[in-house]
């Protein structure tokens, strides 16, 4: 595979300037900011302050300041100990993730690891403790550890999350964690990027005192003195022995962690990496994995993966940054009350997503037999919670309590926010807002969960546009992280406001996109369908290609999803698509083929899986029946060339035609920008994070290859393929696809 990765080009950084996109600096201008402070109080001890908000994070001048704090508290004949701190009551999240690849190139490989923190801060003669209140995370933690002592607040968040970025622990974390709190503790948290609140940290050994933020800096610093004067011990995490196991126990822990990772995800390396450095760490001593630390980290940062993990980190905290709407300076109003028209799999998820997060909600459906079943799937719903021991009974009850069923409007009076998650039906919904309207008060956020309908259509009888927006769950929606903003020209910015702090609360991430069928996330999802049936048609194996889609990591591959998503549903959602975009559309007969034969997907036990009664997929050599129909129906052959495609060609040619999609989608104004896109992709798709997301990763590989394989693919199959004009364009231009092209409509 191709791969080339376009820098961001300063044309690219002017444009979205000029659009009020890019809201935050360049990464080597964010690298250079914040610093520490240092204060020596009369008992002798030097307080130094990591001090850059929001987060506190680790900049280049934070790190050179606190060098040179430092280094003066070590010279200083009236500092007898220190303590670190962070400002504001977070200690620290970690090192600056802007500064990633702008880090100077002269520097000596563990300069910062080994000389300054290993040799200079944790062998100093003058003991060291850390005071950790909020985060210590990543660098932060890195530093704690290498002080001689940590106190921190019960509630403090401590953990190593580096892989969830591509990257290992640096700064000696590989080497001191496994030190502090055992090797399998350690493995779990760094493998999995968990965190442990202050209270298990300090059973564990992580923190030697728990105390109240009140109380933080002052019990740090008589802890400092204390360890100073001999009264306590002066550990040197890095030498600590007592936490790990023998050698044969450490290799079999290292063997099963190994095991673990690869099954979790075959496609990434860092994961292994992180287990060899460890492992260098016990066989070859601390030194030695300190050592490994630092080379094997600096080549992890050049990759890929942590280049398209890194940019996933900050699109989906962009998402909520909605030019000419959160930068008004409008507060989000409280919504304590939700009401939600309709009990079936969408509403019934919406609830439990609701009252997990604390919410009053009313459910309402059209008779008993219907809120009975509704409120029996938020039950169900709950109650896997607590199979799982994620909930106690206690908290199960508790969240159960909020919900209450009701079959007409009464209770909605005092609701903060409606919505509706009915079937797909436009004269319904419309009777169902204009009952809104009359019931609900005149502030109350009338949304509507519909994943296709134009929403004008929907509230056109009603006067309230201003308050009507789309709140577009995926199901499951108590377990999908995505929520989609759907506004109109009409929506108000206070309730665009209103429901991406909604989206905040239940903890969803939102992503604003404009109005039209199919709006960003199921425009996307269309071709995806489409070329897994065309590609059929010409001679592929449904097995083969779903197997391809799973190892380039997708969840599953686009038949298995059909099957799970239902075909009723897919032939549905798919004639509203060739309703408004006729020109691109491949119309397979499979599906319908397969339904004539009473073959619905996973829920009927057939779809082009079988399904045992555990729900297990099977491949079934009858759908080669079907597959020939549909070949004869669509009146193509087997094609030799696709018959000979490689498993790269596949995945090129099962999501290009997305990439097409989502450029026109940006083209058109219906999203605001294309990292938006990427985190779609990834939260609404299953795209993997590992790859950036659906733009960032076909930006690897460029536009102009895209451009080209696309149009080459059309003149063989047809307009399914033809690319769009912002892909056209941008290939010309040798750009990148992230740049919002002049002139581009807007719909938002
Ligand atoms: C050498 C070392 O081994 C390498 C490292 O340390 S790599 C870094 C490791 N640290 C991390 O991974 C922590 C990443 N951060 C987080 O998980 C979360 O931001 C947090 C738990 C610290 C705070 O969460 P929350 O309060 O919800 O705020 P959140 O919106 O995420 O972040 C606030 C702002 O801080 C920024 N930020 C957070 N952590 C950052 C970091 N480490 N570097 C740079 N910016 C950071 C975010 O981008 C965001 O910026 P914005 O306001 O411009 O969008």
């Amino acid at each position: 595979m191709l791969v080339r990765i376009p820098p961001e080009t300063t044309e690219s950084r002017a444009v979205q300037q000029r659009y009020g996109l890019r809201q935050r600096p360049a990464p080597s201008e964010m690298a250079r900011k914040g610093a520490t402070t240092m204060e020596v109080r009369g008992d002798g001890v030097a307080v130094i302050t990591i001090s850059n908000p929001p987060v506190n994070a680790l900049s280049f001048d934070v790190l050179a300041s606190f060098q040179r704090n430092y280094q003066e508290a070590l010279r200083r004949n009236d500092v007898k100990a220190i303590v670190l701190t962070g400002a504001e009551g977070r200690f620290c999240g970690g090192f600056d993730i802007n500064a990633f690849g702008n880090k100077p190139k002269n520097e000596k490989p563990g300069s910062l690891s080994i000389d300054f923190l290993t040799d200079i801060v944790e062998d100093a003669h003058k003991p060291s403790v850390a005071a950790i209140d909020g985060i210590a995370l990543g660098g932060g933690l890195e530093v704690a550890m290498v002080c001689h002592a940590r106190i921190s607040t019960p509630s403090a968040q401590l953990g190593l999350p580096e892989l969830q970025l591509g990257i290992i622990p640096g700064m000696g974390g590989t080497q001191r964690l496994p030190r502090l709190v055992g090797m399998s503790k350690a493995l779990e948290m760094m493998l999995m990027s968990k965190s442990i609140k202050g209270v298990e940290a300090h059973k564990l050994g992580l923190v030697d005192a728990i105390v109240s933020a009140n109380e933080l800096v002052n019990t740090a610093c008589s802890w400092a003195l204390e360890i100073a004067e001999h009264k306590r011990p002066w550990f040197k995490s890095l030498h600590r022995t007592d936490k790990l196991p023998d050698l044969q126990e450490a290799k079999e822990i290292l063997k099963i962690s190994r095991v673990k990772a690869q099954k979790q995800a075959a496609n990434l390396q860092h994961p292994l990496v992180c287990i060899d450095v460890i492992e260098a760490g016990v066989l070859s001593g601390p030194r030695a994995g300190l050592m490994k630390e630092v080379v094997s980290g600096k080549m992890l940062e050049q990759s890929q993966t942590s280049k398209s993990l890194r940019h996933v980190f900050f699109a989906q905290r962009a998402t909520s940054k909605i030019p000419e709407v959160t930068n008004l300076g409008l507060t989000p109003r409280r919504i304590l009350k939700a009401a939600i028209v309709g009990g079936g799999l969408m509403g019934s998820g919406i609830a439990t997503a609701l009252v997990l997060n604390n919410m009053f909600v009313i459910l309402k459906e059209v008779n008993e037999k219907f809120l009975d079943a509704g409120i029996n799937r938020v039950k169900a719903n709950l109650q896997s919670f607590v199979k799982r021991g994620r909930m106690t009974k206690d908290d199960y009850e508790k969240k159960l309590s909020l919900l209450s069923g009701v079959l007409d409007y009464e209770q909605f009076r005092d609701a903060d926010v409606v919505i509706e998650a009915v079937i797909e039906d436009i004269l319904l919904k419309q009777k169902i807002f204009s009952d809104l309207e009359r019931y609900c008060h005149s502030n109350c956020i009338i949304a509507t969960n519909t994943s296709t309908i134009d929403l004008q259509l929907i509230g056109q009888k009603t006067s309230c546009q201003d308050r009507i927006i789309g709140a577009h769950f995926f199901s499951p929606a108590h377990v999908m992280p995505l929520l989609e903003i759907v506004r109109t020209q009409h929506t108000s910015s206070q309730v665009i406001v209103d429901l991406l702090d909604l989206a905040k609360k239940i903890r969803k991430t939102p992503i604003v996109v404009g109005n039209c069928t199919g709006f960003a996330v199921n425009r996307m999802f269309f071709p995806y369908g489409q070329v897994a049936g065309l590609l059929v048609d010409y001679g592929l194996d449904v097995y083969r290609i779903d197997h391809v889609i799973t190892q380039f990591g997708m969840p599953m591959g686009p038949f298995r999803l059909a099957d799970l998503v239902g075909f009723g549903v897919a032939v549905a959602t798919r004639k509203q698509y060739y309703q408004s975009f006729p020109e691109r559309c491949y119309k397979s007969m499979l599906t319908d083929i397969m339904l004539k034969d009473k073959r619905t997907g996973e829920s009927s036990g057939r779809g082009y899986y079988l399904y045992d009664d555990k729900r297990k997929a099977s491949p079934d050599p009858d759908i080669q029946k079907y597959v020939e129909k549909s070949r004869n129906m669509a009146g193509v052959a087997k094609d030799p060339k696709v018959m000979k495609l490689t498993d790269s060609d596949i995945v090129e040619m099962v999501f290009f035609p997305v990439v097409n999609e989502a450029c026109r989608v940006l083209d058109e104004g219906i999203a605001l920008k294309a990292s938006d896109l990427d985190v779609a992709s990834i939260m609404g798709m299953g795209f993997p994070s590992y790859r950036g997301g659906v733009m960032f990763w076909a930006d690897s590989l460029g536009a102009e290859y895209v451009f080209k394989r696309l149009e080459a693919w059309s003149k063989d199959y047809g307009e399914f393929f033809r690319p769009c004009e912002y892909l056209a364009a941008r290939a010309r231009q040798g750009a990148s696809l992230i740049a919002t092209a002049d002139g581009a409509k807007s719909r938002l």
